[in-house]
């Protein structure tokens, strides 16, 4: 049985919907990111899952029981905030010692589990430092075991990393993972750093206006983006209106190959940048470089198609010695792997059909 079950979820402010009938199930000791652009829902749903927002409909349930009418602090779940939210006055040992105490735990008991918590968050023997004098690294950490400190069934993470340095952030994901994994927590986390949610998660939820956009596992999304809007979030910018027959997608680029067994027809099509294939000008289509942008081991080219008029820019990633110059003419062809025909039908396409069903 699943940890956590939504059913039909649904909250609402006023005229706005946050959440709309949403359905999400996690198992247990799975980890699960919640990704998704501002305002998309992303921390309704964990306020409703905590029991801090009532749900105008739906059902939230944990181990298979109703929570509705459940109190925050009687569901079980830990909860760790943006901003941390410690208590500035309070040493470390008294920040994590907080949800014990509550509990009417023995001083010894919430002791020893402090400094149990303590070590397993990297920070041993730290319990009569000041949390003013941390890093941020550290007060992150403090949260973190003030958080696992009663051993909540289920975890839930509002960007958690969110304002750490990115050389932090992207060691602390990974000791995050093993840390959870060792533990055997249940983890929801909301995060708009898609980078972070496919390192720590099992499972990524794409969320769009209070909806789920796509689920699955981060190299199930990143492979196949169920829609243009997922494939843009992920930041593919190569997504094109296309008319699919057989192995070649007709589109303002020319033809393009797709792969065998792609769906037919009015479609959108991403093409990855690193099939975008840089050849001898003459062949393929006419490109000019219009902007080089160095990205670390790869270099991202912006390539502007010399026609149609209004034709979109391309991009594709070359190594660092083979990347053009800018203002250089190129040919530009597709490579039919990295090419993926996006399910459902284009939207245009689509009113297209409606309308000449209604004429
Ligand atoms: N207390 C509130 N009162 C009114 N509207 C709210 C309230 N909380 C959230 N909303 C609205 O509900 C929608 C979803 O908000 P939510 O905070 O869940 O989004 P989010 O995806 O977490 O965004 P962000 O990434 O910016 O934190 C937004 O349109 C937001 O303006």
């Amino acid at each position: 049985m699943a940890l956590l079950t939504l059913s039909d979820v649904t909250v609402r402010f006023g005229a706005r919907t946050a959440l709309d009938a949403v359905d999400l199930e996690i198992a247990e000791h799975e980890i699960v990111c919640v990704l998704g652009p501002s305002g998309s829902g992303k921390s309704t749903l964990l306020r409703v899952v905590a029991g801090l927002q009532e749900p105008a409909g739906g059902r939230v349930a944990l181990d298979g029981a109703d929570q509705s009418g459940v109190p925050v602090h009687r569901r079980g779940v830990g909860l760790m905030f943006q901003d941390h939210q410690l208590f500035p006055q309070r040493d470390v040992h008294g920040n994590v010692a907080f949800g014990l105490r509550m509990r009417g735990a023995a001083r010894d008991e919430q002791a020893r589990r402090v400094e149990e918590l303590l070590d397993l968050v990297g920070l041993p023997g730290a319990g009569r430092r000041a949390v003013a004098e941390l890093s941020g690294g550290e007060q992150q950490r403090v949260a973190l075991a003030r958080a696992l400190v009663p051993s909540p069934r289920l975890l839930m993470l509002d960007e958690p990393l969110g304002q750490l340095d990115r050389s932090l952030r992207e060691r602390l994901v990974v000791e995050l993972r093993g840390l959870f994994g060792r533990l055997g927590t249940t983890v929801l986390a909301v995060t708009h750093d898609q980078g972070e949610a496919f390192a720590l998660a099992d499972r990524v939820v794409v969320m769009r206006d209070g909806r789920i956009a796509q689920t699955g596992t981060p190299l199930e999304v990143w492979q196949r983006p169920a829609s243009a809007f997922v494939a843009r979030f992920l930041g593919f910018d190569n997504v094109v209106d296309a008319t699919v027959s057989g192995a070649l997608a007709d589109t303002v680029w020319g033809k393009i190959p797709v792969p065998d067994g792609s769906a037919q027809g009015e479609r959108t099509v991403l093409v990855r940048p690193a099939g975008v294939r840089l050849v001898a000008l003459g062949e393929g289509l006419r490109c000019t470089v219009g902007a080089r942008t160095f990205t670390g081991s790869r270099v991202a080219v912006l390539l502007r198609p010399d026609g149609p008029a209004g034709a979109p820019g391309i991009e594709a990633e070359c190594g660092l010695r083979e990347a053009p110059e800018v203002g250089a003419e190129v040919g530009v062809a597709f490579v039919a792997e990295e090419v993926v025909v996006l399910p459902g039908e284009r939207r245009g396409a689509a009113q297209g059909v409606q309308a000449a069903v209604m004429a």
